[in-house]
């Protein structure tokens, strides 16, 4: 997008608020108004000075004291709404931000850093409300003024008019070579400080994994070269700053000087008046002063227009919805999924992730899908939920492919619980409410009852409105995912998808766990995917992926005997788990319930599925 196109396009935000633009205008106006009503007052008071006209004081008092009072209420007026404007704008921008990103296809957010996202919705935010207000109505007061100020010159003297003109073309050139350079800084700052933002929002988010490593030092010498790019930049725009201020000051002195000299000459030969000199003085300074801001201004016009484009880049980026969705209040019946071929690589990848996947879970069965990592298994949910849509293939659902229907009501057919628990920072109840937007207490009671948690949600000191922190850090692994749990049985859809749920959890906090799912999954459809093959011995039917592709099907019993991948894999993982048993079993006491549990133990907090 050309600059133009960002400058077109905020101009739609500022069309919303005319009103305020108006009246900005007329400030403005006033305020250019009173600046030379001061240069006519000094020379009024000066030549009354001059000629001992005392009565002339009296008036003239009078007049300061109103203007004191016109300037003030008008200097309130203007700084008010210029904060104002940009409070309104920046405010509907990163509404109107928040409900595209919402709307964005995963693969957005696949292939943009979260920081990056960050940095958008507050640094470049920020950098277009100012334009919006400040920077914007300072560039339309300069030039008036310089304008304004320069036909008063000309009604005083024109001689001395010009003079002070000649220095105009010489600023603006100034303006011009620094304003391209600080436009460049500027571009590279900003990039830095997006980097920066993506790298903190990163290392702030694993605080434990940074600790638990001791890498400290490298993330600090990390974050220095990021910190001193940063200051680089900002050193770079001191320099063009100073260089461009003291160059225009300079001009400006000289045309002052030279300007004073002359003027001083007229009045020493009686062609000027003392008071004439006096508003002469004053006007000059109307008039160089917006030549040597201009460029400054115009730099940070550029700089902001660059952060809109970055905002716009985002609101541009293709959206997976046009209106975003609402959750249906009934669940729709199911009857049967199919995925019939389907075949499916990352955008961006050369690779198949999934091929020649075909399936059919009916109403009530209960399905696990197992493999080597990078089997495809996720790839698989991700396709189920509409995060991506298949290259070839389909998946249908009660006879209906899935490209015809709504995302929302695609969506509506599956609770997903998640391997991270995907909670965000706010309460308890918050948290669980997003499995039924307008949930009453009572529900969300009742749904912490069944996940298990309702004990020790209780036990918290505010309850349901118990803040969690950072993506639930304040609860143990065990909680985290209770409260998982919790959200898709609120959210009662027929299907439940589940992302080995039971991962990395103490004995105690599995079979909590383990009894909500069984809860959880009493009466639904389910697709599993599981790690842990003791627990899924009892599904309907097991799926071993491998690169993509199904390469087993059938019962636990039916796999066993079969002899091939499945019973390889279940096999592997018995041996692995009772040589840890062995290597644990003398600890067991020291251990308390962290410890890993047997093979038997598992089978017994089995059938999960
Ligand atoms: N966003 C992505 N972009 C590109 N490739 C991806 C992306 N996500 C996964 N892949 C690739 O797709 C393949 C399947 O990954 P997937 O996450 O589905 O495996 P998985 O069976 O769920 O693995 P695990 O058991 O480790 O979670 C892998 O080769 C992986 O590198």
């Amino acid at each position: 997008m050309k600059k133009k196109g960002a400058f077109a396009r905020l101009g739609t935000y500022m069309l919303r608020h005319k009103l305020i633009y108006a009246v900005l205008l007329l400030v403005t106006v006033l305020s250019i108004m009173l600046d030379l009503t001061m240069a006519w007052f000094l020379a009024r008071i000066t030549d009354a000075a001059v000629r001992l006209d005392v009565e002339a004081f009296k008036g003239l008092a009078w007049f300061g004291v109103l203007f004191l009072i016109v300037a003030g209420l008008n200097t309130f007026l203007n700084e008010f709404l210029k904060t104002n404007i940009s409070a309104k704008i920046r405010n509907e921008l990163r509404q109107d931000m928040m409900s595209h990103t919402l709307a964005l296809p995963q693969s957005y957010f696949d292939r943009n850093h979260s920081g990056d996202l960050l940095s958008r919705f507050t640094n470049d935010n920020q950098s277009v409300g100012e334009a919006c207000g400040r920077v914007m109505m300072d560039l339309m007061r300069n030039p008036l003024l310089a304008v304004a100020s320069f036909a008063y010159l000309l009604y005083i003297n024109w001689v001395l008019a010009l003079i002070c003109l000649s220095i105009g073309p010489l600023l603006f050139l100034t303006g011009k070579v620094f304003g391209n350079a600080m436009r460049v800084n500027s571009v590279r700052v900003q990039e830095s400080m997006s980097r920066t933002t993506s790298f903190l929002n990163d290392i702030l988010g694993s605080s434990m994994v940074f600790k638990a490593f001791s890498i400290e030092r490298r993330l600090q010498k990390q974050y220095i070269d990021y910190s001193e790019s940063i200051a680089s930049g900002e050193r770079k725009k001191a320099g063009i700053e100073g260089a461009t201020g003291a160059i225009s000051s300079l001009l400006g002195n000289l045309t002052f000087l030279l300007a004073l000299v002359i003027a001083g000459w007229f009045v020493a030969n009686g062609r000027l008046e003392v008071g004439a000199m006096i508003a002469f003085i004053q006007l000059m300074n109307y008039l160089v002063g917006p030549f040597s801001v201009l460029p400054g201004l115009v730099a940070s016009m550029q700089q902001s227009l660059g952060a809109a484009e970055r905002i716009f880049e985002v609101m541009d980026a293709p959206a997976e919805v046009e209106v975003l969705p609402e959750v249906q209040a009934v669940p729709p019946e199911f009857g049967v999924l199919q995925l019939t071929n389907l075949a499916f690589g990352y955008p961006d990848s050369e690779k198949r992730s999934l091929n020649q996947i075909s399936l059919e879970l009916t109403r009530g069965q209960q399905m696990a899908v197992v493999g080597p990592s990078g089997g495809g298994k996720s790839t698989l949910f991700k396709l189920l939920l509409g995060f991506y849509t298949p290259d070839a293939g389909e998946v249908s659902i009660n006879g209906s492919p899935i490209t015809g229907m709504r995302l929302e009501q695609l969506r509506s057919y599956f609770a997903y619980v998640p391997q991270e628990s995907g909670l965000y920072t706010g309460s308890i109840r918050d948290n669980i409410e997003s499995g039924k937007p307008g949930a009453a207490d009572e529900e969300i009671m009742e749904a912490l009852r069944q996940a298990n948690a309702y004990e020790f949600v209780m036990e918290l000191p505010e309850g349901i409105h118990t803040d969690i922190g950072e993506h639930g850090s304040r609860l143990s692994g065990g909680q985290r995912q209770r409260l998982s749990i919790a959200r898709a049985m609120l959210k009662n859809a027929p299907i439940l998808l589940l992302d080995e749920a039971t991962a990395a959890l103490d004995n105690e906090s599995e079979k909590m766990v383990q009894q909500a799912i069984r809860k959880l999954m009493k009466d639904k459809t389910t697709l599993v995917i599981a790690h842990r093959l003791s627990t899924i011995q009892n599904a309907d039917i097991i799926l071993v992926m491998e690169n993509g592709e199904i390469v087993e099907r059938g019962s636990h019993e039916e796999l066993l005997t079969a002899r091939g991948r499945y019973s390889e894999l279940y096999n592997t993982q018995l041996e692995q788990e009772s040589a840890e048993e062995q290597g644990t079993s003398g600890n067991t006491e020291s251990r308390g319930s962290g410890g890993t549990e047997s093979v038997n133990q598992k089978a017994s907090v089995a059938g999960a599925v």
